[in-house]
């Protein structure tokens, strides 16, 4: 994944604001990354141009070789929104098998099936249910179940333990490294030091510009001059 000269200006006119700023990013394969930051760094606007529910004002973003905006399918870039956006009339193990029932498993798909998944993230039992009658956290549980489950060469988490409790944090970095471990490049926008201590890198976002990059990012180093 490459953000090269990445600037987001939201609103128009007065109203304009620059929320990200030359952003320069390279994360490689494999790894999990947290992005962090303080409330309002632009955590969650950097995450909806790599998902490519945005486009930037200027730069590019590439994921798995392509422009994010014309990527489609969940495969190559799953998205865990903040605001989950299940379908509230499905149950939680059908919102899960929706992105492998539209497209394509990706490269990192796990072996084992939906279910396994929901078991190991305390969400088996409620699974038949409607999401729309599942606790926030069971819905936030399967909304990363449904980006996981497709097995994408990128998976883009905006605050996954936003409305766990300690114990469901276990088995979401439980989760979320196991992904990473089978192939995908995990981007979790987090204020969860749980998160960051258990990410292989940090980035860390202060006022829409990149303030600094720690650990194993996986990107290959620069070319010699
Ligand atoms: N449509 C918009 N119009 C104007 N400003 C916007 C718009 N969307 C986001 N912003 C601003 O962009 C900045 C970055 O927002 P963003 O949601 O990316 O921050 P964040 O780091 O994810 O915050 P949080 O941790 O609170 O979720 C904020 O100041 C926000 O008010």
């Amino acid at each position: 994944m490459h953000l090269d000269g990445v600037r987001l200006v939201r609103g128009s006119g007065a109203a304009a604001t620059e929320v990200l700023r030359g952003v320069d990013l390279a994360l490689g394969p494999g790894r999990l990354v947290a992005l962090a930051g303080r409330s309002g760094s632009g955590k969650s606007s950097l995450c909806h141009l790599v998902a490519g529910v945005a486009r930037p004002s200027a730069g590019t973003v590439r994921v798995a070789g392509h422009p994010a905006h014309a990527v489609r399918d969940w495969g190559t870039v799953a998205l865990l929104p903040q605001r989950l956006a299940l379908v509230p009339e499905l149950s939680l193990a059908e919102n899960v098998l929706l992105p492998r029932r539209l497209g394509r498993a990706g490269p990192c798909a796990p072996q084992d099936g939906a279910g396994d998944l929901l078991d190991r993230l305390g969400v088996a039992r409620v699974a038949h249910r409607p999401a729309q009658e599942a606790s926030l956290g069971e819905q936030q549980r399967a909304a990363l179940a449904r980006a996981l489950h497709a097995g994408p060469a990128v998976a883009v988490l905006d605050e996954p333990t936003g409305h766990q409790d300690d114990d469901h944090v276990a088995l979401v970095l439980a989760a979320v490294v196991a992904a990473a471990r089978r192939g995908t490049l995990v981007l979790v926008a987090t204020h969860d030091e749980r998160v960051s201590g258990a990410a292989d890198a940090r980035v860390r976002l202060h006022d829409g510009a990149v303030e600094a990059v720690e650990g194993d990012t996986g990107a290959p180093p620069p070319a010699a001059p």
